[in-house]
C-alpha cells in the first residue's frame, strides 16, 4: 500500500519533469532585497543564448545581461533559485574536450532543487558554459556559498534497514540517496543493520559527535530503534534517570531524517509534509530544513519500555501488526492480509483502565467561564461499562485517542488492562451487553472457565489443573486426555456427540482466550510490536524533542503555532 503511494509520488513527480517548459512551475521572481548583495556576475552561455550568471548573497540567477541591473529580475527560464536549493556545480566531463576544440571555453552544471506542485522536490541540472578563468571564480563563489547554507551537513551517519519493506534499503540508498549526499560534498559513514534491535544498540553505544545529521534508511521500527537508543546514551551522559515518568530528558541535537525505505512510512507522512518519497527526504537534508517532533517515552512497571516517535498502543493496533509481523515474508502485502484477517475474522475486546493528563498550557476542558484553570491532575476516562478495542496515543497528537475528547491536548496516557481472572463469576456470565461484537470463540471460552471451576470442586486439584491446562494449550496428547474425560462424564449424562461437538468448539475457544492473554502482551510501538511482562502502562509527551530535518504538514504547523 505504502509502495504504491510512493511510486505513485514519483511516477507523478516523474511525469512532472517531462511537461514542457511553460506548464512546470513558475521560477520566483526576487526583488533586490530578497536577493542580497550582488557577489560577482560573470557572462555565460546558455543554449546559444549570452546571458549573465549572477551570485548574490541570498540567491543564484540566471538572467539576460541588462536585467541584473533592474531592482526587479524578469522571469527566467534559466535558474532563479535560493542557495538552500543549490546543490552544487561541476565541471562537465567533456569539457577539456571542447576547451581544445573552442579556446578557452568551460562547460558546467549548476545542479539544483526544484519543488514540483505535488510538494515533492527534484534534483534539476543546468548547463552553462564560459570563460576557464570565469569558471574559477564562479564556481569559488557558488561552492562557499552553498556552505553557507544553514543547516546543511557536512558529515551524516547513515543506517540502513536491509530488510525493511520490499528489502531494498541497501539498493535505494546506493542508486539514490548516496549519489545525492556525495554531489553536495557530504562525508558519509554508512551502516546496514545486521539483526533485528541492532539500531538499539547502535543508538546506545555509536559515538555521534562530529556528525551533523543521523539518517534513516529504514521504516519507522529502525528510526524508532535508534531513537531509543541514542535517547538512552543521551540521559546516561547527562545522569538523566530514564525509568522516571516525570524526568526531564535531555533532547537530542542532532537532527534525524528518515529515508522511507520501510512498509508503512507513517513517521515521514507527518515529518515531510505528507510526501512519502526518497529523493524528496534526501534534498530536504540538503535544504537544512529542521523542525522539531515530540515523542512520547513508555514506561511499565517502574521502568521505560520505549521511546516512541509516531504511536503507542495496545489493542486492535498492536494485533494486527503482530498478525502481519508474523507474515513478514509476504513483504508489504501482509499489511493487507492482516488487516483483512484481524478486522474481518476476529476482534478482541478487552476491559481496561484509562487516565490521561492534559496539557498544561492548552488543559481548558475544565475550564470555568472566562478563566483558565489549568489541569495537571490525571483524570479517569469513564468508559461507561464499555470494553476496549484499542487505546492508542498518538505522538503527533492530530487524531484522538479512541473514545476521549482531548484531542490535541493530552501530555500523559495511563492504561491498565484489566483481565477476567478465569474461573471468575464474571468471566462465566460475561454479562457485559456491550460485548455483542464480541467473537463467538472469546464467549464459548469463558464457559470453559467455569466448566474447569467446577470440576475443581469435585475433582482433585492437581487433575482438574492438568484437565483445564491441556483444554487451554490444546496440545494434541494432553487434549485427548481431556476429551476422553469429557466423554466418560457424557456418557452417563446425555447424548455424547452433541457433548463430543460442544468439547470441541469449547476447547477451540479456550485456545481462543489463552491466544487472546497472549496478544495482551504485546504492546504497538511505531509500527512494530513488542512483548511487555506486565498489562500496566504509562506514557509521557514531550514535545519538540527531536530535531528532524523535512517539512511539517501544513496541518501540524498551524497547531503548534
Ligand atoms: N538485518 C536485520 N535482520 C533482521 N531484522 C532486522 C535487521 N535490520 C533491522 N531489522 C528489524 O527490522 C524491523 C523493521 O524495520 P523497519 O521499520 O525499518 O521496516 P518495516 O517494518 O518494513 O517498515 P514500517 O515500520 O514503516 O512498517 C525492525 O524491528 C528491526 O529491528
Amino acid at each position: 500500500m505504502a509502495e504504491n503511494q510512493n511510486e505513485g509520488i514519483e511516477s507523478q513527480a516523474a511525469k512532472h519533469d517531462e511537461l514542457p517548459e511553460d506548464e512546470r512551475p513558475a521560477v520566483p521572481e526576487q526583488t533586490t532585497e530578497e536577493r542580497g548583495k550582488q557577489l560577482m556576475s560573470v557572462p555565460v552561455r546558455l543554449s546559444n543564448q549570452e546571458v549573465s550568471l549572477v551570485v548574490w548573497e541570498n540567491s543564484i540567477t540566471v538572467e539576460s545581461q541588462s536585467d541584473a541591473k533592474k531592482t526587479k529580475t524578469t522571469k527566467v527560464k534559466g535558474l532563479a533559485c535560493q542557495w538552500c536549493d543549490v546543490i552544487s556545480v561541476e565541471k562537465s566531463e567533456d569539457s577539456e574536450e571542447e576547451e581544445e576544440e573552442e579556446a578557452d571555453t568551460t562547460t558546467f552544471t549548476i545542479h539544483y532543487i526544484e519543488q514540483q506542485k505535488n510538494k515533492a522536490l527534484r534534483r534539476k541540472i543546468l548547463t552553462l558554459s564560459c570563460t576557464g578563468e570565469n569558471f574559477s571564480s564562479v564556481s569559488k563563489a557558488i561552492q562557499d556559498q552553498c556552505q553557507k547554507v544553514p543547516n546543511r551537513p557536512r558529515k551524516l551517519f547513515v543506517l540502513i534497514n536491509p530488510i525493511g519493506g520490499n528489502r531494498k534499503g541497501v539498493q535505494i540508498y546506493e542508486r539514490k540517496i548516496g549519489p545525492i549526499f556525495k554531489l553536495a560534498g557530504i562525508e558519509t559513514t554508512v551502516v546496514t543493520s545486521e539483526r533485528a534491535r541492532h539500531a538499539l544498540e547502535i543508538g546506545e553505544t555509536q559515538d555521534f559527535t562530529g556528525y551533523d545529521g543521523i539518517i534513516c534508511v529504514s521504516g519507522d521500527g529502525l528510526y524508532q530503534e535508534l531513537l531509543e537508543g541514542y535517547t538512552k546514551q543521551l540521559q546516561k551522559a547527562n545522569g538523566v534517570n530514564i525509568d522516571d515518568p516525570k524526568a526531564q530528558l535531555v533532547k537530542p541535537t542532532i537532527p534525524f531524517c528518515l529515508i522511507p525505505a520501510g512498509s508503512s512510512n507513517g513517521t515521514v507522512r507527518y515529518t515531510n509534509d505528507g510526501v512519502i518519497d526518497l529523493e524528496t527526504s534526501a534534498l530536504r537534508v540538503l535544504r537544512g530544513e529542521i523542525h522539531h517532533v515530540n515523542i512520547v517515552t513508555v514506561y511499565e512497571a517502574g521502568r521505560l519500555f520505549g521511546v516512541c516517535g509516531l504511536a503507542f498502543g495496545v489493542g486492535l493496533i498492536s494485533d494486527l501488526i503482530k498478525h502481519s509481523d508474523d507474515r513478514r515474508w509476504m513483504k508489504k502485502a501482509r499489511y493487507v492480509y492482516s488487516i483483512a484477517a484481524v478486522l474481518l475474522k476476529k476482534r478482541r475486546l478487552y476491559d481496561a483502565e484509562v487516565e490521561y493528563i492534559l496539557d498544561a498550557d492548552q488543559g481548558t476542558s475544565t475550564a470555568e467561564e472566562g478563566s483558565i484553570q489549568l489541569q495537571k491532575e490525571w483524570t479517569k476516562y469513564d468508559s461507561s461499562g464499555k470494553r476496549h478495542a484499542c487505546t492508542a496515543f498518538l505522538v503527533s497528537r492530530l487524531a484522538e485517542i479512541p473514545n476521549l475528547e482531548i484531542k490535541d491536548k493530552a501530555v500523559g496516557l495511563r492504561v491498565k488492562i484489566l483481565r477476567k481472572e478465569s474461573g471468575s463469576k464474571e468471566a462465566a456470565g460475561d454479562a457485559d451487553k456491550a460485548e455483542n461484537e464480541t467473537s463467538e470463540k472469546e464467549e464459548a471460552a469463558t464457559d470453559l472457565y467455569k466448566e474447569g471451576e467446577e470440576k475443581e470442586n469435585k475433582i482433585e486439584e492437581g487433575e482438574s489443573n492438568r484437565s483445564v491446562e491441556s483444554g487451554l494449550v490444546g496440545g494434541s496428547g494432553d487434549g485427548e486426555e481431556h476429551t476422553d474425560k469429557q466423554t466418560d462424564k457424557q456418557d452417563s449424562s446425555g447424548s455424547s456427540k452433541d457433548k463430543t461437538k460442544r468439547n470441541k468448539k469449547e476447547e477451540a475457544a479456550a485456545q481462543g482466550l489463552t491466544r487472546d492473554q497472549e496478544l495482551e502482551h504485546f504492546i504497538y510501538l511505531d509500527g512494530e510490536v513488542r512483548r511487555a511482562e506486565g498489562l500496566e502502562f504509562e506514557c509521557r509527551l514531550h514535545a519538540g524533542f527531536v530535531p528532524m530535518f523535512g517539512c511539517l504538514t501544513t496541518e501540524l504547523r498551524e497547531n503548534s503555532a
